[in-house]
């Protein structure tokens, strides 16, 4: 699948979103490495800080289906720049994706910043940190 389509993708996970608090809606796309999509979006709570980001909320409807291995993820939003993904969610896709899965960052007019795992979380908090000696 090519990057634009991933990104339409994206577009039609954002179109998905429940956000009655903010309105500031957020898609995001995850690709498999067998080829299918996983859409999330954004699902905010009248107790805020329960709110699932659209990036987590797809890497959690894959690994809940039992799917591991992706090749990228796309994320977008109506934003000035390429929507940055929050601290959180950076943590998680630092935990859930390898270091080298492509991570596109775009937005509604069509702007994308593409980075790494890696690039997205330097330093990142590992399990090796956990357990490492
Ligand atoms: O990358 C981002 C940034 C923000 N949000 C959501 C959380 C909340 O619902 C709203 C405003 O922060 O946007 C995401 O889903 N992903
Ligand atoms: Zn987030």
């Amino acid at each position: 699948m090519k990057i634009e389509e991933l990104i339409v993708e994206a577009k039609k996970a954002r179109e998905k979103a429940y956000v009655p608090y903010s309105q500031f809606k957020v898609g995001a796309a995850l690709l498999t490495k067998d080829g299918k999509v996983y859409h999330g979006c954004n699902i905010e709570n009248a107790a805020y800080s329960v709110t699932n980001c659209a990036e987590r909320t797809a890497l959690f409807k894959a690994y809940s289906d039992g799917v591991k291995d992706f090749t990228a993820i796309a994320v977008v939003a109506d934003t000035e720049r390429p929507v940055p993904p929050c601290g959180a969610c950076r943590q998680v896709i630092a935990e859930l994706c390898p270091s080298d899965l492509k991570v596109y960052l775009t937005n509604l007019k069509g702007d994308i910043q593409e980075l790494t795992v890696a690039e997205l979380l330097p330093g990142a908090f590992t399990a090796e940190d956990l357990h490492g000696k």
